[in-house]
């Protein structure tokens, strides 16, 4: 986990909005009208950064540096496997390609702030595989009143795929948590955001290795031990 400089972002948040930045408006009014969406940052981030991340979560893969991932933070933290199955490694921002996905995430955090006054101070993100099988069951990134994770950003990476593949990201409303109101296939360059206290979202099985990044933007500044979610 990185924390990311404030005041270098505070000063990129003094300058006016670029037309460039227009699509942010477009996250915003989203996130705070039904508590998600879900928008292709393949072209944002360009296909050669999409290629070095994947091939970075691979080599990961390869040299069995994923960790498997746990639920409930302190003495709740545990690796119950029949919640979630996801194998993880922290991003610290110091390859190249994670410098700049940083960047990317850093401008969304600024563009959010200045939007939604989420008053989001710094991020936290990492690699997730998911094996033939493996899934996590529904649930919230946050629990409420906490204003920790604030916002979730999951970008995919998985070239090719297709409806029998598995994995979709399902998402429930809000408003009325039994209803699905979105199921969103974890192509490469695609992303979702949603509002971590908010929004219950579940990964269903995949039949094929599927490799994202999970990014939470927060609102504390002190990071929290990292023994969980
Ligand atoms: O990979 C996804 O689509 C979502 C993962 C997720 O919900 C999480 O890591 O909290
Ligand atoms: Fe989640």
């Amino acid at each position: 986990m990185t924390i990311v400089s404030l005041a270098k972002a505070d000063l990129a948040a003094t300058g006016p909005d670029t037309s460039d930045q227009q699509w942010l408006d477009h996250v915003a009014d989203d996130l705070s009208e039904r508590g998600w969406l879900s928008l292709d940052l393949s072209s944002r981030l360009g296909e050669e950064l999409l290629a070095s991340l994947r091939r970075e979560v691979d080599i990961l893969e390869k040299t069995a540096a994923l960790e498997r991932a746990g639920v409930g933070r302190g003495t709740g933290f545990t690796r119950d496997r029949s919640v979630r199955r996801d194998r993880i490694a922290w991003m610290n921002g110091e390859t190249p390609e994670q410098q700049q996905l940083f960047s990317a995430l850093e401008e969304i955090r600024v563009g959010l702030n200045r939007r939604l006054y989420l008053g989001l101070q710094r991020f936290e993100a990492h690699y997730a595989s998911y094996q033939p099988g493996d899934f996590y069951r529904r649930h919230l990134d946050s629990f409420r009143g906490r204003a920790s994770r604030v916002v979730s950003l999951v970008l995919y990476l998985n070239e090719g795929w297709r409806p029998g593949d598995g994995g979709e990201l399902q998402v429930f409303n809000r408003e009325s948590p039994d209803e699905v109101c979105g199921r969103v296939a974890p192509e490469s360059g695609r992303a979702v955001l949603f509002l971590s206290e908010e929004v219950p979202h579940e990964v269903l099985p995949a039949q094929r290795t599927r490799h994202s990044i999970a990014c939470w933007f927060r609102q504390d500044v002190v990071p929290v031990p990292l023994t969980g979610v």
